[in-house]
């Protein structure tokens, strides 16, 4: 056995396959080398990306989306890959030094720069999208809001990304791009499923969106959305209620209790031993409130918690007007709000109030949520900051403010019921993707979702089908470069422009 194993070794036949089989193998690795060292080029990209900035009136914040270049203009999924929080305030903020506006952006930008593969930036559509902060800064001082806008398109138009328009919202697209995100997400649009409701609360505006079998506008029609998503026709009811975010509604608030310009107010929405001077002119300066700034007043007043959640609940209520309704059926300050139907999403503020809260199990009893509610706003203000060293004290200070809102907004504002409470889930993201209007504005304006399913015969253009009002762009059109007034140019428009 050894024997024949030397001799088979030894012949000169097995050196030659040696020595050709080794040949073979160097010129491979040579030529593999020199491949990739002459191309020197990476690989192709699988992704494509779209970025979109959420220019809230609290803050500003990126995202960055992502889905399959081969599956473009199709069903492939487009998923949130990164985000990134603007530091300090919102762009409306900065109406008397716009060009700060422009320059907070510049971190995030830096780092959607890092995140989108260098290859792609030119073709990466880049949009902002300002909600209730800058509508209110526009009603305020339209030219302030103009040089605010100035300025953010410099800074934008100065990345390397295909920047493709800031401009406001309107409330009902705010809305409806909300549930848009929130069915395309929990994959409902596709499937032809019954859809759920979303329920946006921010710090300016709060939005109520959902499909109503009882609701085709007759009755209240700049309150209707129609669109066909993969072959499905929806009539979406969305409304968005301006000064009802927290802030704003905080301010509204504590506006009615100063209305006779008291040094002093004892207010229940905040813990016992909380205590803070508070700048008259500052408080009043909103549209929201500023028609009802008292004649004469001192410079400032001090606020003062007493941690009574019955009364803060009272104080609250007062900010609603249930008074006159011209409908079947209104919600508060005389808007017209169907049944409400199915289930629903909520997320921004009511997620980070109720999360905090320990709340956001919507199943629990009623009264077990205001129990809790009770002891929260009833715990001394010194105890609050001790057990939470790390949260920020105007975060902490206004939960309890908060948790009350939150509660008088969907039971006496929206009418949930003991009932229909349970059918609301408290989310911030789906799938990784962040809750929120943006993505649903960026897969209408970069027609990523059909009009028609993907397998019905073949229907042009491909996108998503909404009615245009006059001022729509055409369909497939190009997106708007520079900032439009609210109501103007956008692409999903309520039935009543559509009429007019
Ligand atoms: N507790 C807590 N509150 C937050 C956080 N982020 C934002 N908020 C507050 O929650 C409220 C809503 O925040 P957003 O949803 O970001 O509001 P926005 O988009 O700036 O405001 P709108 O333009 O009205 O939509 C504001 O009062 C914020 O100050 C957070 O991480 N924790
Ligand atoms: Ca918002």
């Amino acid at each position: 056995m050894s024997e024949q194993r030397e001799m088979k070794e030894a012949s000169p036949g097995y050196r030659t396959v040696t020595i050709f089989v080794a040949g073979i193998a160097v010129i491979a690795l040579v030529a593999l080398v020199t491949v990739g060292v002459l191309q020197n080029k990476p690989l192709p990209q699988k992704y494509k990306y779209g970025i979109v900035m959420d220019a809230g009136s609290s803050h500003t914040a990126l995202y960055i989306y992502q889905w399959p270049a081969e599956k473009d203009n199709n069903t492939g999924r487009v998923t949130q890959t990164d985000s990134c929080r603007v530091d300090g305030p919102g762009i409306s903020s900065y109406a008397s030094n716009p060009r700060g506006a422009g320059e907070s952006l510049g971190d995030c930008m830096l780092k959607a720069r890092q995140a989108v593969p260098s290859s792609r930036h030119g073709e990466t559509p880049l949009y902002l999208g300002a909600t209730a902060g800058m509508r209110l800064l526009n009603i305020e001082n339209a030219s302030a809001s103009d040089a605010v806008f100035q300025a953010v398109e410099a800074a934008l138009h100065s990345s390397p990304f295909s920047f493709r328009g800031a401009r406001i919202l309107s409330g009902q697209e705010e809305g409806a791009f909300g549930w848009v995100t929130v069915n395309y997400l929990d994959d409902r649009l596709t499937q032809g499923q019954e859809t759920t409701g979303a329920l946006d609360l921010g710090g300016a505006s709060t939005q109520i969106s959902f499909v109503s079998a009882r609701f085709d506008g007759t009755e209240s029609p700049h309150n209707l959305m129609t669109f066909r998503l993969y072959g499905n026709d929806y009539n979406l009811y969305t409304h968005s209620y301006l000064c009802y975010g927290k802030d704003q509604a905080l301010r509204k608030m504590l506006a009615l209790q100063t209305a006779s310009g008291p040094t002093s107010l004892s207010d229940p929405c905040f813990h016992p031993g909380y205590i803070r001077t508070r700048d008259y002119s500052e408080l009043y300066a909103s549209p929201c409130v500023a028609r009802s700034k008292p004649q004469a007043s001192p410079r400032n007043f001090t606020l003062k918690g007493t941690g009574d959640f019955d009364s803060c609940r009272t104080a609250v209520k007062k900010i609603f007007d249930f008074s006159k309704c011209n409908f079947s059926r209104c919600s508060f300050n005389g808007v017209f709000q169907p049944e409400l139907q199915g289930s629903f999403g909520a997320f921004s503020a009511y997620y980070f109030v109720l999360d905090f809260l320990n709340l956001t199990d919507t199943s629990a009893p009623m009264e077990t949520i205001k129990d809790k509610l009770r002891e929260y706003c009833a715990t001394p203000w010194a105890d609050m900051q001790r057990q939470h060293p790390s949260t920020k004290v105007k975060y902490l200070a206004e939960y309890c403010f908060s948790g009350t809102y939150i509660l008088t907004l969907l039971t006496e504002g929206y009418n949930f019921t003991a009932d229909t409470f349970k059918e609301i889930t408290i989310i911030r993201k789906i799938k990784g993707s962040d809750a929120g209007w943006t993505l649903g504005y960026m897969l209408n304006l970069t027609n990523m979702i059909p009009a028609e399913a993907p397998d019905a015969p073949p229907a042009a253009p491909r996108r998503l089908r909404v009615h245009h009002g006059a001022h729509g762009p055409a369909a497939g059109g190009p997106s708007p470069l520079h900032h439009l007034h609210p109501q103007q140019d956008s692409v999903l428009q309520p039935a009543q422009d559509r009429m007019s």
